[in-house]
């Protein structure tokens, strides 16, 4: 089975944890896209979603699906996205495609974060994707520097530009095996809007599409 019948798999089994009449997260990238399409084409009628990035919120307008601002939610009864890397303690790397801002803030909002991928994300350690670390454009150079002393790699992510107006720095060979402290030390320096690690917030139910199925999981 390809990697996208996996991704479809686990997008048509979290659209069925979905209730009608509740007001969702819906997070970015491919396997996203797959499960607003899929909850765009099943019985269940959202009241609207909140959206992580530009491109979900056309896409859920698109399928006639209302989209709210963040500002005026208190709380969002589920969450679905997707991730680059996922561990038995359901902590991630997010951030492929440049939402991980907005995703940590529409994470924070909900109750429940279901985390939908294909098996090739399962991971035991963290690390092997490059670290999305959003920085504001000024302090690019001092983060950069800041993120070597750190035993990191960074490289500029070329030509792109976050729905929040700032740059994305990739990182390689940094030392991930303590994900909660990684994640505060990154958000510390200054410039850093935040870095892709979900570990402060980790997925509530991880759904993996896999060749003999859906697998279900919570965290270890
Ligand atoms: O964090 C993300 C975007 O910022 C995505 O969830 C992550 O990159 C996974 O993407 P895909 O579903 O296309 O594999």
């Amino acid at each position: 089975m390809s990697a996208e019948a996996q991704k479809q798999a686990a997008a048509e089994v979290a659209v069925a944890k979905v209730e009608s009449g509740t007001v969702i997260g819906v997070g970015s990238g491919s396997t996203v896209n797959l499960f607003i399409d899929a909850l765009a084409a099943s019985d269940t009628r959202i009241e609207a979603a909140v959206a992580a990035s530009e491109a979900s919120a056309e896409r859920l307008r698109g399928h006639g699906i209302d989209v709210v601002d963040a500002n005026r939610v208190t709380e969002l009864a589920v969450y679905i996205d997707g991730a680059d890397e996922i561990n038995r303690h359901l902590q991630m790397i997010k951030g492929g495609g440049g939402a991980l801002t907005r995703e940590k803030i529409v994470a924070a909002l909900s109750k429940r974060f279901i985390c939908i991928v294909d098996e090739s994300k399962r991971v035991t350690a963290l690390g092997d994707f490059p670290l999305p670390v959003e920085v504001i454009p000024m302090a690019r150079s001092y983060v950069a520097r800041e993120l070597v002393k750190l035993g990191g790699r960074p490289e500029l992510r070329e030509g792109f530009t976050t729905d929040n107006g700032n740059i994305i720095l990739d990182v390689r060979s940094l030392d991930l095996s303590k994900p909660l402290h990684r994640e505060q030390e990154l958000n510390n320096l200054a410039g850093v809007v935040t870095n892709g690690l979900f570990a402060l917030r980790p997925a509530d139910e991880l759904l993996v599409g896999t060749d003999t199925g859906v697998q279900r999981f919570t965290a270890a």
